[in-house]
């Protein structure tokens, strides 16, 4: 199993480039699968979940291949799916699977997905999903973990849906079915991620009209068929975040090249009040921080506020900076497993329920430490960037899941970092 290896205690310094947003290329890789037209998407990362999805998708039969001559380039055609169904062997590694039912079933009718199992990070249900395609009229039934699931004669119908809570992949998969739905559908309590309206404007690129993405409203009204597309996925707000992290962490001064400033505003803010020094055009954030930071508190909480996948790696930050913060994690019940690892490495932390308090050491001491999740992993990586000697990150293939080749971005910058087999 890799590992990576890290000698702390450098400043970073230069320029790293950011990949596209895995959380939007997923669900933009399964809505190919409301058309029977070619889809080309580009800036999509290259990750271990998009691995899987690609397999996935042609496992139903789809074609979905890298192009040789650009790499960041998928082209898809979903005009060959033979069978709509997702096997546990492949959705088991990642719960992004879920997001083939509501293209599938509003597509074909029909459609069989299995369960996304229960994650480090807390349940992870997918009732909200379900009830809001029952809502559509579809017919619903879980048996031997999987979801089977079948549209009414004549196809999905537009109803009015309000999940009980806010939920990203729920919108998503919701706004997907809904694109093919017969009349119209609202979306109340929408998720407002900005991965959402860049799906929603791949979908309307493919025919959809949907109004109010972006916002807890989003109307879509149902169109028959839905055509091809090049779209652009946007760049990764939480490999944005967890690098200007790093950076603050270690001190030193790091360009991001196509970075979205404006979909980060929560976590800039909080960099800012650390500390950090940090410049944004509109495709670009230029971070620069020296000597120790001031320790922030902050709330995780769904999209404008601070995320929660952002949370793990500023709290990595919150450990070497002065003074004590307050952390709480609103979304995930068990998202604080990184806490023990951190303290291995020497930080302070006490955890009281859905909240860590965290008070601030002057230095780390490398030790070596466990990824559980793959923001845990990340938050591992940096503050093994600044603990003193070496540290080693074991169970780092939740890191490939969700970074594109991060340690090779972090060695360009000057970080003392390798992976070991
Ligand atoms: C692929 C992707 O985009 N993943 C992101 C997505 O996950 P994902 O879409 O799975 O997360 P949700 O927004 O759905 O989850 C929010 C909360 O709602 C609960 N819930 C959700 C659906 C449901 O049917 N029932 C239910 O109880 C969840 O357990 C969680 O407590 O948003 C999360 C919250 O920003 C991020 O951490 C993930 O990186
Ligand atoms: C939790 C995450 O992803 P997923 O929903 O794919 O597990 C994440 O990206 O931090």
């Amino acid at each position: 199993m890799d590992k990576l290896l890290i000698r702390g205690g450098r400043p970073l310094s230069g320029e790293i480039t950011i990949s596209g947003a895995k959380n939007a290329a997923l669900p933009e890789l399964c809505a190919a699968l409301l058309t029977a037209e070619p889809v080309t998407l580009d800036n999509v990362p290259a990750l271990q979940d998009v691995a899987t999805m690609l397999k996935l998708l042609r496992n139903m039969g789809a074609k979905a291949e890298r192009d040789a001559d650009r790499p960041d380039r998928i082209r898809l055609d979903a005009g060959s799916v033979t069978s709509p169904e997702a096997p546990y062997d492949l959705v088991k590694t990642m719960r992004a699977s879920i997001l083939a039912l509501g293209p599938l079933l509003a597509r074909f009718g029909e459609a069989t997905v299995s369960l996304p199992g229960g994650c480090a990070i807390g349940s992870r249900p997918v009732d909200q999903h379900i009830k809001g395609l029952q809502a559509m009229g579809a017919d619903i039934r879980v048996e031997h973990g999987y979801i089977l699931a079948k549209a009414p004669t004549g196809g999905l119908r537009g109803a009015r849906i309000t999940t009980d809570m806010v939920t990203v992949t729920g919108t998503e998969n919701l706004m997907m079915a809904a694109a093919l739905a017969r009349g119209e559908t609202v979306l109340e309590n929408a998720a407002q991620e900005p991965e959402i309206p860049d799906l929603a404007e791949m979908l309307i690129a493919m025919g959809a009209k949907i109004e109010g993405h972006g916002t807890s409203k989003i109307r879509i009204q149902g169109v028959e068929r839905l055509g091809g597309v090049n779209h652009r996925t946007i760049p990764d707000r939480i490999e944005t975040g967890t690098f200007l992290c790093a950076v603050a962490a270690t001190g030193g001064e790091v360009l991001l090249r196509h970075a979205r400033a404006d979909h980060l505003d929560a976590v800039i803010d909080k960099l800012r009040e650390a500390g950090a020094r940090i410049e944004a055009g509109t495709d670009w954030i230029r971070v620069a921080a020296s000597g120790r930071l001031k320790a922030q508190s902050f709330r995780t909480s769904e999209y404008p506020a601070f995320p929660t996948d952002m949370q793990a790696q500023f709290m990595a930050l919150d450990c070497v900076a002065e003074g004590t913060a307050r952390i709480t994690e609103t979304i995930f019940e068990n998202r604080f497993m990184h806490v023990n690892e951190l303290v291995r490495l020497g930080a302070r932390i006490e955890v009281d329920g859905h909240t860590a308090v965290v008070q601030g050491v002057e230095k780390l001491s490398g030790a070596t430490v466990m990824a559980t999740d793959l923001r845990a992993s990340a938050s591992l990586v940096i503050a093994g960037l600044v603990a003193e000697g070496e540290t080693v990150v074991d169970r780092i293939y939740h890191l490939d899941r969700g970074y594109d080749h991060m340690e090779a971005k972090l060695r360009a910058v000057g970080a003392d970092i390798e992976r070991i087999k």
